[in-house]
Parts: C-alpha cells; sequence; structure tokens
C-alpha cells in the first residue's frame, strides 16, 4: 500500500496550479452554506414513497431490503428563514469518504473523485467546525482495517480538481462477503460514525445498500450514503443523469480518437481500430463517436440486440473497407467498446464456460481441455493472444477482464484475414489493407477533470453532508437538470433500493438461480434520440470522412461549459431551445446563400455544427419552415 496517501503534491505550474485555485461552482440550493457560519441550512423535503426501477422484481428488493426499501425520494431546498439555525447549536458529525474501490470494475479512479471529498469537506465544516471527515487510505482495505486519514484543507489543498485518486487510492472492489461487510461494521462502530460516504459505480453503490441494510439490522447508527463516480457513464436511470468522470473521459478520448482521424486521412494508408473503455456499457465509444465522427462504431448494445457472430461482426467491417476502397480510401478509424466481446453471443458463451471453470477452481492450463466440445473449437479458432486474455480470472460479477482482452486486435486480425481471403477470390481488387491498434483507457482515467465534472462532483460531496445530517441511509446523492447551467441544477437523493433489479444469469449448466437485486449498469438506449441521430449519419460518417474535431478540454472561455452530447441531447427540450436554434442559424447564414434548397441548407448545417447543434435544428419543430423563416 502506498505509504504517501494525502502527501501534498507538486503542482506544476501554469495549468495545474490554476486549475487548483479553480472554485467550483454551486447549485442555488447549496449556495446557502456561502452566507458565513451563521447562516442558514439545506432544508430536506420528503416525497413520494418508491418502489424498483422495474416493477417485477419490486418484492425480491423488498423482501432482500426490508429496511430501506421504500423510502422516500427527497429533494433539498434552501432553508426557510424560520428554520435557519446556528452553527454553534449542530451536532458534530464524524463522518468518512471511503473509496471502496477497487479491484476492476466499479470505483476505478474517475476525474472529478477528488472533489466529492472536498465538497464533503467543506460541507462538513460549514456544518460545524468541530466535525471531523476521514478518509479510508487504500480504499476498501483501509475501511476494512481502519487506516484513516484526517482529511483537512492542508490536505485537500493540492488535490483540489485534480486528475486520478491518489489522495485516497484504492484497492478491491467490494464490501459484499459476510466477512467484509463485518469489517466494515466493526470500523464504523469503532470511529463512532455518523456517515458512510461510498464513492463508485454500480457495484459500489449496490454494496452500499447491503452495507446500509446490514448496519440498520445490526443497529448500528453509522448511515451510508452513495455517490455515482465512474467513467463508464454506465450508473444512469430516471434518478441519476449521469456520472462523475464521464465527460472529462470522453473529452480526453475524443480528442485522442479525432487526432487519429486526422492522421488517418493524412497519411491515407492505415485503419486505426481503437478501443474505448467503459464496462458493458459502450457509453464511452458512442459518446465519443458523436463527438469525433471516426467512420465506424460497432456498439456492444447493437451486436447483442441483434445478435451478431464475429464473423458477421469482420464481414460489416470488410464490407466497409471494400466500398471506402472503392472512393479509393484506404483509411479509416473503428472505434469498438471494450465490452463488445462480450455481446458476441457465441464469445458470451465461451466467456460463461471458462468462468464455472474458475469457480470450480480448475487450473488455467487444464481449462481448454474441458470446454465443451463447440466451445473448443471456437477457443481454437481465435488467435493465442486472445486465448491467454479470456482464460484470466473473471470480474466479481462474473465477467471477463474487459480491459485486458485486446478486441480491438482480435478484430483487426480477423479483417485482414478476410480481406486477404476476399483478394485472392477476386472480391476486393484495392490495396493491401494495414491497421494499427489502440486501446485509449488508463491514459484519459487520471486526466484533470473538466469544469462539469468539478462542478458535478463538488456539488454531489456537499449533498452527501446534507444527506447524513437528514438521517438518511441507503441512499444515492443527485443531481437534476444537469444539461443547464449550474444555477439550474436541483439537488437530491434517491433510494439505493429504487435503482435496483434483478437479473436471471446461469451459473452451471441447466440451472437457473435468480441474481441477486443490485444496480445494473444501463446500456445505450438504442431508441433514444442520440442513437437515431448516430444511425442517420452513420453512412455519411463511414463514406465522407466527416470527422470532427474538438480539440483539448478547455478550462476557461469558450467550450468550458460544453456538457456530454449525450447528456445534451436526451435531455433536450426543442421547444425551449429557441436561442440554440438562433445561434445555430446565424452560425448557417455566413455559408450559404438566401433561398438555397433545404438539401444544401442540412449539408451546411452538418458540416459546421456539432451533431448536438444538428439536432436541435432539424428536430425543431421550426425545422419545416427553416428556409423561410431564415433566408426570406
Ligand atoms: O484498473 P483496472 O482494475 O484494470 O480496471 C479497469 C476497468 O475499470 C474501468 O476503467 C472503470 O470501471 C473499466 O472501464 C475498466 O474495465
Amino acid at each position: 500500500m502506498n505509504a504517501d496517501f494525502g502527501a501534498p503534491k507538486e503542482l506544476a505550474g501554469g495549468l495545474q496550479q490554476r486549475r487548483a485555485l479553480y472554485q467550483p461552482r454551486l447549485p442555488p440550493c447549496l449556495q446557502v452554506n456561502l452566507c458565513g457560519p451563521q447562516g442558514p441550512t439545506v432544508r430536506a423535503e420528503y416525497g413520494d414513497a418508491t418502489t424498483t426501477i422495474d416493477p417485477s422484481c419490486a418484492h425480491v428488493v423488498a423482501q432482500a431490503f426490508p429496511n430501506t426499501y421504500g423510502q422516500p425520494l427527497v429533494s433539498f431546498v434552501g432553508p426557510a428563514d424560520a428554520e435557519a439555525a446556528a452553527v454553534e447549536e449542530r451536532a458534530p458529525i464524524r463522518s468518512t469518504s471511503g473509496h471502496p474501490i477497487c479491484m476492476r470494475r466499479t470505483g476505478s479512479p474517475s476525474p472529478g473523485g477528488h472533489n466529492v471529498v472536498w465538497g464533503l469537506h467543506d460541507a462538513i465544516k460549514a456544518y460545524n467546525p468541530k466535525s471531523v471527515l476521514y478518509g479510508f487510505v487504500g480504499g476498501t482495505e483501509g475501511l476494512f482495517s481502519n487506516k484513516t486519514l484526517e482529511i483537512t484543507d492542508d490536505v485537500l489543498a493540492s488535490y483540489k480538481n485534480q486528475g486520478g485518486f491518489d489522495l485516497l487510492g484504492r484497492s478491491i472492489d467490494q464490501i459484499r462477503t459476510t466477512k467484509q461487510v463485518n469489517y466494515a461494521m466493526t470500523t464504523c462502530r469503532s470511529l463512532n460514525l455518523d456517515g458512510l460516504v461510498i464513492i463508485g459505480g454500480v457495484t459500489s453503490n449496490s454494496d452500499a445498500a447491503q452495507l446500509a441494510e446490514t448496519l440498520i439490522q445490526n443497529n448500528c447508527q453509522t448511515k451510508v450514503v452513495g455517490v455515482p463516480v465512474s467513467l463508464n457513464g454506465d450508473l444512469k436511470n430516471q434518478f441519476v443523469e449521469t456520472t462523475v468522470g464521464f465527460d472529462t473521459v470522453c473529452k480526453v478520448n475524443s480528442q485522442l480518437v479525432s487526432n487519429v482521424c486526422l492522421d488517418a486521412i493524412s497519411a491515407g494508408k492505415y485503419y486505426y481500430f481503437v478501443r474505448l473503455m467503459g464496462r458493458k456499457a459502450s457509453h464511452v465509444a458512442f459518446e465519443c463517436a458523436l463527438q469525433s465522427h471516426p467512420n465506424m462504431l460497432i456498439l456492444g448494445e447493437e451486436v447483442a440486440l441483434s445478435k451478431l457472430t464475429l464473423m458477421e461482426i469482420i464481414n460489416k467491417i470488410c464490407d466497409g473497407v471494400q466500398a471506402r476502397a472503392e472512393l479509393g480510401k484506404y483509411h479509416g478509424v473503428l472505434l469498438i467498446p471494450e465490452g463488445l466481446i462480450e455481446s458476441i453471443p457465441e464469445m458470451y458463451a465461451l466467456i460463461q464456460e471458462i468462468n464455472i471453470l474458475h469457480n470450480n477452481n480448475v487450473p488455467v492450463a487444464e481449462m481448454p481441455s474441458q470446454l465443451s466440445p463447440w466451445a473448443a473449437a471456437l477457443f481454437q479458432f481465435l488467435p493465442p493472444f486472445i486465448r491467454r486474455e479470456l482464460l484470466l480470472h473473471q470480474e466479481s460479477d462474473n465477467s471477463a477482464q474487459l480491459s485486458q482482452i485486446d478486441t480491438e486486435q482480435l478484430l483487426a486480425h480477423l479483417v485482414e484475414t478476410e480481406m486477404i481471403k476476399r483478394t485472392k477470390e477476386g472480391r476486393y481488387k484495392g490495396r493491401k489493407f494495414s491497421s494499427v491498434c489502440h486501446f485509449f483507457g488508463y491514459q484519459a482515467r487520471g486526466s484533470i477533470p473538466s469544469n462539469f465534472d468539478c462542478d458535478y462532483a463538488y456539488a454531489l460531496g456537499r449533498i452527501s453532508l446534507h444527506m447524513i445530517a437528514a438521517g438518511l441511509t441507503g441512499y444515492m446523492a443527485t443531481v437534476a437538470n444537469l444539461k443547464d447551467p449550474v444555477d439550474k441544477w436541483r439537488c437530491a437523493a434517491a433510494p439505493l433500493t429504487a435503482m435496483m433489479s434483478v437479473k436471471r444469469h446461469l451459473r452451471g449448466p441447466g440451472a437457473i438461480p435468480i441474481g441477486r437485486p443490485s444496480i445494473h449498469p444501463s446500456p445505450i438506449d438504442l431508441k433514444g434520440k442520440a442513437y437515431e441521430l448516430l444511425r442517420e449519419k452513420a453512412s455519411s460518417f463511414l463514406l465522407d470522412d466527416f470527422y470532427r474535431t474538438p480539440g483539448g478540454i478547455q478550462f476557461e472561455g469558450p467550450g468550458s461549459d460544453a456538457k456530454p452530447i449525450t447528456l445534451t441531447i436526451e435531455n433536450q427540450d426543442y421547444m425551449g431551445d429557441i436561442e440554440i436554434l438562433k445561434e445555430c442559424l446565424s452560425k448557417v447564414r455566413t455559408i450559404v446563400k438566401p433561398g438555397c434548397s433545404r438539401e444544401i441548407l442540412k449539408a451546411a448545417i452538418s458540416s459546421m455544427l456539432s451533431v448536438t447543434d444538428v439536432l436541435t435544428v432539424m428536430s425543431h419543430p421550426l425545422n419545416a419552415e427553416l428556409p423561410l423563416y431564415h433566408f426570406k
């Protein structure tokens, strides 16, 4: 374990130091703490009782969480003057911010994670300066073994608005077994904690729900609160619009992808196969495609829905390569999510067989010989590097180690083989196919967080304190209206059980046990507006080299308040966007002549504006009137 957790960091002059001075903007209801130590506090308002996201399993969730199921939604509002409480009258709070992370799935470092701790610290001190905030060093293992670091202004100074999660670190990814839960409970008791804040994605927050329930059952007073932090962007539901870290990671990766696009078109000789992080869901790859317009994007969700086989995917890519060759183009960029491999039906079945062998403690060297005949045949067909990677021990959610499987190399290898075959058969007459592979994974995770992630994370940290102060347990801190400026954000808390569902999955041949209730990753909405837009543009992306260069993250000036396209589009209120529409029109005015045809207008809009703007213009009720409206 790193002994230097919490040690002051030397910040590079210029940008890094300047970022440390950035003061996150606060949603209105949280600004009250700025009124000074005697100022009023935030008030919790209780709404309707909740059930679960999937009503068909409400009874299972209710049974598993008898004390925390059905709790009401809570929203936080500014104070009523009469209720203003002097700081001195409030009892101090002892809270910790655990980062129960680790392993490989949830809780991995996400840009913005430090600001949750900072927000919580500032809120706890504003609540009562005598309150104490501890962080568990080394993540979950620090929680189990009660290794804490007191978070103070001095400790935080060089971590504000900085990337990574090196303030507290990470270890394993779960608080799940009875032993682990008991260790956590012992720590909560021995520190006499009022609250435990768990920062992470779907897995960490599912574990938080279980811990909250267990603590109540064991009369432990510590309140457990979850905070949605995950670069994967897959903790998304009617209560949670996005997770902290997703915006930054997509911006960094979009820049890298667009750099590769420009390189591809400049050199004109390589196909770049780029794999992006995101676990089972493809949100990161999807957002990066909307930002940078690569030639192809293979979404895991599409593959799973259409049950595309590996060879069908390869043929689809080869058809694209061939269509481009007919236009004289021998370069291109293809994006894939790391979860693609598990979305391919036969690969999924193979991975499941390997998992069963792992669960039965079969030595890795003996596994290939114990596969079923069809799985063994598929396994033998795969290149040796993929075989080795597939045999790695699975993650705690039974999935393969997705970050370690070079799916982009597998696809590039099979595409090359197929293109050679097509050449030999006389079906392809173009130049030799050449590929270069990349995995854009870890390089984005430690990035300096965007303004959006800084603000969002800091607000969630502050909300956590108000949740603990209100006595909430088994809840997640949430912020609504994220697509709008911060002064329109609404702060709330939603019961973790309300986000749960139960998945049925096979654990052994023929067995049909029911999974435990948990928060599951949300896939891309294949009926959503963003996906519809991407589909509309797919053939133009494939053939026209419609690359877009969003550039690096901006911290000041134009672009510094840009939000994820998917977040914006899915929450777009077209009627309310007349201002954006007008702005789009004024940009278009500079390149098309009055009275031009609708097609030219559409092309101009597409080439000049971001996809968000295009969608805004094209879907706006005034769209039908556009030429008249604007050009008369
Ligand atoms: O750092 P590790 O343990 O390799 O974890 C990698 C995993 O973490 C994530 O970056 C975030 O959950 C995933 O996209 C990836 O599969």
